[in-house]
């Protein structure tokens, strides 16, 4: 991992790879089909494209014809070295480090994917759809199973969770998702939300944060292409 600047890992990223369906409290929420001893070895896997990455200072804009967008915040996983096929025993070795991610999601959209079976493409990997926070040195956190993720809007706490309630692991995620995709420097696992996603309007400022590690500040803006 030597020579690379992960404190700029938006610019390394070739892609975004994201878990769902993570937390059981969110399954809850969301009335998705109850993990089971078969379901627990398969997480859901989507993909956001890097150009769904905003930092600080930039906003997050409605994509077209979205009526309901929602937050998720989350934990990403900051890739480190090429990883294709890594066991799970090893996987920690090419964690780079973490920072605090919201999967913005268009839910009216997604929700019609959903009933008619087709992909989350559009309703969560639209321009502006993953703001990232400040690069987290691995070393700055030991036991990213054991973190704080939480999430206010317009200063009201709508998200509490932590990373001990991940079914699935880091080390896990990443031996899975490499088994099929080889991930490389740079690039960020979103390892999917804890309970308590909500809409936001144009105006928002939504606040999220890995424990007091790494903390982050979007304001929500209407699309001006609005029809
Ligand atoms: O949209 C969803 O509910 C799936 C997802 O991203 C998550 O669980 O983090
Ligand atoms: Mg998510």
């Amino acid at each position: 991992m030597a020579g690379r600047n992960f404190e700029k890992f938006v610019d390394l990223a070739s892609k975004i790879v994201a878990v769902g369906k993570n937390y059981a409290d969110h399954i809850k929420e969301m009335g998705y089909a109850a993990a089971t001893a078969a379901t627990k070895a398969e997480p859901v896997i989507f993909m956001k494209p890097t150009s769904a990455f905003i930092t600080q200072g930039q906003k997050i804009v409605f994509p077209p014809g979205c009526k309901n967008l929602h937050h998720e915040v989350e934990l990403g996983i900051v890739i480190g070295k090429q990883a294709r096929r890594v066991p799970e025993n090893e996987a920690m070795q090419y964690v780079a480090g973490y920072t605090v991610a919201l999967d913005m999601t268009a839910r009216d959209q997604q929700e019609k994917a959903k009933k008619e079976g087709l992909p989350w493409t559009l309703p969560k990997g639209f321009d502006t759809s993953c703001p990232v926070g400040p690069f987290i040195r691995a070393d700055q956190l030991v036991d990213p199973h054991n973190v704080q993720i939480w999430c206010k809007v317009n200063g009201k706490l709508r998200q509490d969770g932590t990373t001990k309630d991940m079914i699935f692991s880091v080390p896990y995620l990443i031996s899975y998702i490499s088994r099929y995709i080889t991930l490389f420097p740079g690039d960020v696992i979103l390892t999917g939300t804890p309970a308590g996603v909500s809409a936001v309007v144009a105006g928002d400022v939504i606040e999220a944060g890995v424990g007091d590690l790494s903390q982050i500040s979007f304001e929500v803006a209407r699309n001006d292409e609005q029809q």
